[in-house]
Order: C-alpha cells, then sequence, then structure tokens
C-alpha cells in the first residue's frame, strides 16, 4: 500500500510574549511521528491544547515547523512551495458552512477555488462543478443557489465540494463533525466512506468523538501536551492502551 503521508519527528514551539523583555515558550508539539495510506482514515485525539489544530495548520502550510519533515507521496514538503500543494491536502474545519460568503451563489465560490488553483477554462471550470456537485448528491442548479437557499445538510455537503473540487489525496476534518446533530452527523459519515471507497481518498480526523473514531478510523494517535502517546490501529488502542490517559479518555468516552 502506497503511503500518502508521512509526518517524521515534528515539532513546533510557540513564544508568547509575556512582559516587556519576558517571553514564555508553549511546545504545541514534541516529536510527532506517524503515516497514512491513500484510502485510509487516521484520527488524532487529544484534549484541547494537546496540539491537534497546531499540526493541522502545520500539514496545510498555515504555520511553519520548527522540526521534522512532512513528506507527500515520498516528496519532502516545504512550505515555500504550498501552492504547489493545496490540491493535495484540504481542509474544512468546525462550523466550515457557517464560513461559506453569504452574499456568493455556490456556483462562483466553486469558482473561484478553481480560478485560483487550477488552469482550467471557464467552460471546463464550469464542467468540474456541476460533476463535483452531482458527486456530493447535489443538483446543477444549486450553483445558482445562495448559501441561506440550503438546509443544514446541503451546506456541509457544499462545503465538502469546496474542498474536494480539487481532487485532494487527503482531506483534513478538523472537528467538522462535532457540532452537527446526530442524524446529519450520520449522513456526512456515510457520505464521507462512500468518498473514499470510490476515490481513495484519505482522511486526517482531528476529534473528541471517540465514537466516531471507533466507527470510521483505522488507525488512531492520541496527542497529550503536544506528545504522542498511543499509537496504532484503532482496534489495537482500543483493546489495548499502553497509556493511562489513554484508557481514561477511552473509558469516559464510550461509558
Ligand atoms: N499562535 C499561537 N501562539 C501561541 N501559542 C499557541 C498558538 N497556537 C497554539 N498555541 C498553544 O499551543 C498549544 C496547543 O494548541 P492547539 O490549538 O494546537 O491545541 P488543540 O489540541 O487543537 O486544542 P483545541 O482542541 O482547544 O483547539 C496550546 O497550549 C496553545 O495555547
Amino acid at each position: 500500500m502506497s503511503l500518502l503521508l508521512e509526518v517524521k519527528h515534528l515539532s513546533k514551539t510557540y513564544r508568547k510574549q509575556t512582559g516587556l523583555f519576558r517571553q514564555r515558550s508553549v511546545t504545541a508539539l514534541d516529536n510527532i511521528s506517524f503515516s497514512l495510506a491513500a484510502g485510509k482514515t487516521l484520527a488524532i485525539v487529544g484534549e484541547t491544547g494537546s496540539g491537534k489544530s497546531t499540526l493541522a495548520k502545520l500539514l496545510v502550510g498555515i504555520e511553519k515547523p520548527d522540526q521534522g519533515d512532512i513528506f507527500l507521496g515520498g516528496t519532502a514538503v516545504k512550505i515555500s512551495n504550498y501552492r504547489q500543494y493545496n490540491h493535495v491536502i484540504r481542509f474544512i474545519f468546525q462550523d466550515a458552512a457557517k464560513s461559506l460568503n453569504p452574499h456568493q451563489k455556490i456556483g462562483q465560490m466553486l469558482d473561484d477555488v478553481l480560478h485560483f488553483s487550477t488552469i482550467l477554462d471557464p467552460q471546463q471550470r464550469k464542467q468540474k462543478i456541476k460533476h463535483t456537485l452531482k458527486q456530493l448528491g447535489l443538483l446543477d442548479e444549486h450553483a445558482d443557489y445562495y448559501p441561506h437557499m440550503f438546509s443544514g445538510g446541503q451546506l456541509q455537503r457544499v462545503a465538502l465540494a469546496r474542498a474536494l473540487i480539487l481532487d485532494p489525496k487527503l482531506l483534513i476534518l478538523d472537528e467538522a463533525l462535532t457540532a452537527l446533530d446526530p442524524t446529519l452527523r450520520a449522513q456526512m459519515v456515510n457520505l464521507l466512506l462512500q468518498l473514499q471507497q470510490s476515490s481513495g481518498l484519505a482522511y486526517l480526523l482531528i476529534t473528541n468523538h471517540l465514537r466516531l473514531v471507533k466507527h470510521i478510523a483505522d488507525d488512531l494517535l492520541v496527542l497529550h501536551q503536544g506528545k504522542p502517546l498511543d499509537y496504532g490501529t484503532t482496534a489495537s488502542v482500543f483493546a489495548n492502551p499502553a497509556h493511562d490517559y489513554t484508557r481514561k479518555l477511552i473509558n469516559s468516552a464510550l461509558t
């Protein structure tokens, strides 16, 4: 199986100014390594402040690591050529649907993404938009809708369309499913699993929702105060956590 993403010894420390001449260092990530194969899902879990969002920011190039390397398809990624790989890794935040511009039609929003990141001509972009809407169970005419004209479930699909229209290989879901009500979450999970099966997409699922992790993640990495604790297949970590912290996390979520 080909490795899509390899993260080796990634560390990140933030320096906060706490006074005129004083700084405090916060180690957000300390020597994190993991890998993810095409078509698989890796969940990253940990309490608030454990470094999950920092990790996502390093992977999409918003922040720069102090140490370590990120490899995509075997090639080291550099922040200076981020634009080259923003096709490959896409990101969905919590409340992604709410972050859509209320004054812009969905078709225009998707066209902007393609215009910025591809060399497709207007006709090709139109076709691509049509195809992506269909792939996500939306209709051609939805291209002419504004965000407020959609239901909650459709809006989630629109947010997914924005992420998937560039045919990424990896989608990072940063608490993207957490705020959804259970029915909507189940629909989204089914859609994500279908897309994964049909296109071989890999997911990096950042969440504290351990039931969800158990249901959809192949592998699991537990972070605590920036440090990696348990890492392995989800089944093995759930069955045999090596750290007390992980055991408590699992027990509190599943009891
Ligand atoms: N830009 C920043 N400047 C200074 N410190 C930061 C910055 N971003 C994050 N931190 C610190 O790094 C640590 C890890 O933060 P991070 O946001 O990655 O955690 P998290 O696990 O994603 O938490 P949450 O679930 O609350 O988002 C925290 O102690 C946080 O205060």
